[in-house]
């Protein structure tokens, strides 16, 4: 059972989520607990195919008393009803900032920050503006940077940003919207985006969470869900870091010895300096 389950069934009933790339992932366990409370949920994103075999098995999991259903589409076209937009649909490659191409900085930026704007403007001008509604960013732990991602930390930063315009900008409408950040959150279809270094990579992540482990969508879904029910009723603007304190813990990046920082000025503290820098040097 779901972590959802400390929400009755039915909390939802009659309400419609868009969730984009809500076939996989955190987008999928996302898309199955608002299933679970009633909502219907319209999940979106490039790939069909998956998302029409997530909708058949999604479907087989709905209680036959309950209003809600899933409706697979390839574009996020908006139409009807939208009490709630969840941004899920996004992602990234792994590359250092001076080998990357203007063309894959773009495609980046375009999928994770214009994606959201663009939906989030959409479903407001088609519903939320008279009918209010609730939108959740899903953005990253980027807040000690994103070094080997800068794209995609670039984009979530923005995202964040954009979060907080819009909380003020749309309270009028009685939108609210709120970003969640994961920490690093393992599922197959993650995984496998990155090709032979997924496993590497995801398991290089471990010992830098507080939890020693890593998280799974089934752990950040109830963190929206929350923020979607009346129990968030008086929040907006938040971000929700999801991750088991893993931002607040060490960079995964370690930054090599090397001596080509610019010196400190010479003046009353140098001796003190290079006494320390000494010592140090010495003992490593
Ligand atoms: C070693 C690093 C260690 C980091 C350690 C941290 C620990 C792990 C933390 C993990 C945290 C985050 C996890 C997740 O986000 S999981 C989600 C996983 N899902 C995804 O990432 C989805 C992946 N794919 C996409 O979102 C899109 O495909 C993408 C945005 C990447 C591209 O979108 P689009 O379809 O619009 O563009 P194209 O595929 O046509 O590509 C356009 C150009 O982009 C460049 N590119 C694309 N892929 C790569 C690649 N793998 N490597 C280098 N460059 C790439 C390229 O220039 C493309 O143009 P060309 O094809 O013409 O060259
Ligand atoms: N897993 C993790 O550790 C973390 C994940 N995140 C973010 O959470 C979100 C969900 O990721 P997760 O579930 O882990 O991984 P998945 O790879 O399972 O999910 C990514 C989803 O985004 C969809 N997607 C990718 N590009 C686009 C696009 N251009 N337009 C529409 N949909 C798109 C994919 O579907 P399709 O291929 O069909 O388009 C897929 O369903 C992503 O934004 C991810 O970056 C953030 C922090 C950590």
């Amino acid at each position: 059972m779901a972590a959802s389950s400390v929400f009755k069934a039915g909390l939802f009933n009659h309400k419609v989520a868009i969730v984009t790339g809500g076939g996989t992932g955190i987008g999928k366990a996302i898309t199955s607990e608002l299933l679970q409370l009633g909502c219907s949920v319209v999940i979106s994103s490039r790939k069909l195919d998956r998302l029409e075999s997530a909708a058949e098995e999604l479907t087989q999991k709905i209680p036959p008393s309950s209003p809600a259903k899933v409706t697979p589409i390839q574009e996020a076209c908006l139409h009807g009803r939208i009490d709630f937009l969840v941004n899920n649909g996004g992602g990234q490659f792994s590359s250092p900032v001076n080998m990357m191409s203007a063309k894959g900085w773009k495609a980046v930026i375009d999928t994770n920050l214009n994606g959201t704007f663009l939906c989030c403007r959409e479903a407001y001008n088609a519903w939320m503006k008279d009918h209010g509604g609730v939108i959740i960013n899903i953005i990253a732990d980027m807040w000690k940077g994103f070094p080997r991602m800068a794209h995609t930390g670039a984009a979530r930063a923005a995202v964040d940003n954009l979060t907080k315009s819009l909380a003020i900008e749309w309270a009028d409408s009685g939108v609210r919207i709120n970003s969640v950040a994961p920490g690093t959150i393992i599922s197959k279809t993650a995984m496998e985006n990155y090709k032979d270094i997924g496993p590497t990579m995801f398991k290089m992540s471990v010992p830098f969470s507080p939890a020693k482990r890593l998280g799974v969508p089934e752990e950040v879904s109830p963190a929206v869900c929350f923020l979607l029910s009346p129990a968030a009723s008086y929040i907006t603007g938040a971000t929700l870091k999801v991750d088991a304190g893993q931002s607040l813990y060490h960079s995964v990046w370690e930054i090599p010895d090397h001596t080509a920082w610019p010196p400190a000025p010479e003046g009353e503290n140098t001796d003190i300096l290079r006494e320390i820098m000494d010592m140090t040097k010495s003992k490593l």
